[in-house]
Order: structure tokens, then C-alpha cells, then sequence
């Protein structure tokens, strides 16, 4: 199969290029950019020099006959513009941003403050969680693979709100990020100087992954509420935890959560469930796939704590896009995803 990188110059981007060329199936990677036409990867890259030497193509040189899948991992508001003419010439597309996942233009509007794209493609986007909606990937053409923050809460959450064990109106959320999930660009908030021996909040009610979460938990566990959700950015490189706070239906026993969790995710590679109370930490998936998770229960209040780490760049972003495109072309979900975290 011959796949093509969009952005491929940003993390994102980056974790799609390193996945995509040790991949079994993927026999050639075409990468396009829209600022550094005619370079080469290594002179952005420095750690890629004598492994990619093809130069940088521009989205005029895109054939859709040239490629079997394109993955695409812009900033939001660039995917809504460049992707609709591939989609008509029956391209099969992964995106990576924002743009197709939310189904209201006037959610996309107001959380994104962009345009929303054409209502056609939305309709045809299909959500990417891989491990809840495999059947409707399977048929997809155009993949909104989920954002990092919402992959990590949901792996998490979901099982415990489809089968009602929690009150889904007392959820709340608490998330904290690495840097490269803020993208390669600098910016205010991660330059070292404020990011380095410090812990800063942001986004608070505002964020983005709000209405993604709500409108996923509204499709995939038919439960409308609105959701408490604060993110964190913490001084690391990688990694999203994610903790989340629900009172329990009456009378709950760890054992039936144990169950609960277990049997949700007993076909699904990349989902390891730990026991009750494990010190989980976001290093042990670094570098993977992986979504770990873990939950506690307190009696004395009657809530459960659930506990879910991952790679923002690889299950937050390129693995579960990876992993979306097996799906979507009828190949083994793992296949060219098995490399085990990086650690220490
Ligand atoms: N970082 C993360 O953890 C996650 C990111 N995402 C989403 O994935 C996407 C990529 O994120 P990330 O890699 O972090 O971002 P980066 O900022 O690191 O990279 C984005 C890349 O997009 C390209 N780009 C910029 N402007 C344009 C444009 N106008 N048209 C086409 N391409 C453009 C650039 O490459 P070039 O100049 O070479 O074209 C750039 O390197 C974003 O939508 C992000 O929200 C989703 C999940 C997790
Ligand atoms: C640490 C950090 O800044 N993270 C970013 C995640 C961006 C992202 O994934 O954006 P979309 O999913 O909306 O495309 C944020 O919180 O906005």
C-alpha cells in the first residue's frame, strides 16, 4: 500500500511518518507539506537524515491514484479546506484534526471559533475510537481520529457509563498533557522558561474536547450530559492522564467495575486494564499505542476514581490513526503498532 503524510513536518505528523514506514503493508510514503516544498524531511528533521532522503512535495503534486490512504494532521480549519476535493475523487482520508468530529456546524463554530466545514463530508466522517466503533471504521472513506484528551477520558469512562454503573451528571475530568501536544510551533504557554518546574491550567470550561467528549458519549452510550472537563500541561515531552471522578449507582462492588472494565476490553490490543488501584504512570505507555487504565473505589463517598494513561502523539494521534487505517483496509488492527513502550 502507498500512504501520504499531510504536515508530516509536525509531531503528529512525525509519529505518522516513523509508524507508517516500519509498517508491513505500507510499502512507500509520500509527504507533503505546505510551507517547505522541494526540502527534505532530515533538514526539518535532523534525526531522520539518512533514513528519509525523498523531498517535500507540494498538494498540487497529490494524485489520489498515486495513494491508497492519506492521512492528514494540519491545524484544525486546514483539513475542512483541503480535504472535500480528495473526498470527491474517492480518496480515503484520516484526519487528525478537529474538523469532521463534531456533527453541529454551530458546536464546531462556537468551540473552534473557525468555519465549520461542509455538512456532506461531516455526515460522511466517521469517529475514529477504535476500540467502539470498529464496524462503522470499517466502512469509512473519511476518519475523524479523536482528539488526544478525549481518546484518553472515553477509553476510560465508557464502559462504566453504557452500562450505568456511575451517574454520568457527577463526571468530572481532570486531564493533564505533555508539550507536544500543544503541536511543534512555539508558543506562550509551553516555552520552557514557563513550561519547565511548573504545572499551569488552561482552556478551563473552554476546551475544545468538551463537546467531542458529550457528543461521543451521547452516540456510543445514548447519555446526554454535560461534562466537567479541566486540562493540565505538565513539563514532559509526552503523555496524557486523565482522572476521572463519578458518584457510583447504588451499591457498586469493585468486582463488577473489574468485570465491567475486562470484558470491554478483552478482544482490544491496545487497551490494558490493570487491577483495582494500581500506581499507574503516563511512561509506561510511552512511545505505544497503549491506553493503560486502573480505578479505585472510595466507599466513603460512594465515588469511583478512573485512571487512564496514554501516548498523546501515538494512541492520542498516529497509532490510532494507524490503527484506523488497519481497520478501514481489512488488515489486523495491530499490525505495524506492536513496539513496546519506551522505558526508561
Ligand atoms: N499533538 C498532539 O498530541 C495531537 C494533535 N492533534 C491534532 O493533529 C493535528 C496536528 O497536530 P500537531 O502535529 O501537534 O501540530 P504541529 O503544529 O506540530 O504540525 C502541524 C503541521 O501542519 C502543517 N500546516 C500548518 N499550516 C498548514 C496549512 N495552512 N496547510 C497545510 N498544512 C499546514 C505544518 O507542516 P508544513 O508547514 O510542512 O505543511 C505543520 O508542521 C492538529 O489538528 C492537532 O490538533 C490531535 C491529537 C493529538
Ligand atoms: C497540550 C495542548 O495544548 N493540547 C492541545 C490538544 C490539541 C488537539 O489535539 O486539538 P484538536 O484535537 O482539537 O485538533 C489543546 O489542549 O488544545
Amino acid at each position: 500500500m502507498r500512504a501520504g503524510i499531510i504536515g508530516v513536518t509536525g509531531y503528529g505528523g512525525l509519529e505518522l511518518f516513523r509508524l507508517l514506514t516500519a509498517h508491513p503493508e505500507i510499502k512507500e510514503v509520500f509527504l507533503y507539506s505546505s510551507s517547505k516544498q522541494g526540502q527534505l524531511l532530515s533538514d526539518e528533521a535532523p534525526h531522520l537524515l539518512g533514513i528519509n532522503e525523498n523531498k517535500l512535495r507540494s498538494f498540487e503534486q497529490l494524485e489520489t491514484d498515486e495513494l491508497d490512504v492519506l492521512f492528514c494532521s494540519a491545524p484544525s480549519g486546514v483539513s475542512s479546506e483541503l480535504l472535500p476535493p480528495l473526498l470527491d475523487r474517492k480518496m480515503r482520508v484520516i484526519d487528525l484534526a478537529g474538523d469532521f468530529r463534531l456533527k453541529e456546524a454551530d458546536t464546531y463554530r462556537k468551540w473552534y471559533g473557525k468555519k465549520p466545514p461542509n455538512t456532506s463530508f461531516v455526515n460522511k466522517a466517521v469517529y475514529g475510537l477504535s476500540e467502539w466503533n470498529k464496524k462503522e471504521i470499517k466502512e469509512a472513506a473519511l476518519i475523524a481520529n479523536p482528539g488526544c484528551y478525549p481518546t484518553a477520558a472515553l477509553l476510560g469512562i465508557l464502559p462504566l457509563v453504557k452500562t450505568k454503573l456511575i451517574n454520568p451528571k457527577t463526571l468530572i475530568i481532570d486531564a493533564k498533557s505533555g508539550l507536544s501536544g500543544a503541536g511543534a510551533s512555539p508558543q506562550k504557554a509551553s516555552h520552557f522558561t514557563k513550561a519547565n518546574d511548573s504545572l499551569s491550567v488552561y482552556k478551563m470550561n473552554k476546551h475544545q474536547h468538551i463537546p467531542e467528549i458529550e457528543q461521543t458519549l451521547k452516540t456510543l452510550a445514548d447519555t446526554e450530559v454535560n461534562i466537567t472537563f479541566t486540562t493540565h500541561l505538565v513539563p514532559m515531552t509526552r503523555g496524557i492522564m486523565a482522572t476521572m471522578y463519578a458518584e457510583l449507582a447504588d451499591d457498586i462492588q469493585s468486582h463488577t467495575v473489574s468485570e465491567i472494565f475486562n470484558e470491554s476490553y478483552k478482544s482490544k490490543p491496545f487497551v490494558r486494564v490493570f487491577k483495582e488501584n494500581t500506581d499507574l504512570f503516563t511512561k509506561q505507555v510511552y512511545g505505544s499505542n497503549y491506553c493503560d487504565l486502573t480505578f479505585a473505589i472510595d466507599e466513603r463517598t460512594n465515588r469511583i476514581t478512573v485512571v487512564s494513561v496514554i501516548d498523546n502523539l501515538i494512541k492520542g494521534a498516529a497509532g490510532q490513526a494507524v490503527q484506523n487505517m488497519n481497520i478501514m483496509v481489512g488488515l489486523n488492527e495491530s499490525e505495524g503498532l506492536q513496539q513496546s513502550p519506551l522505558f526508561p
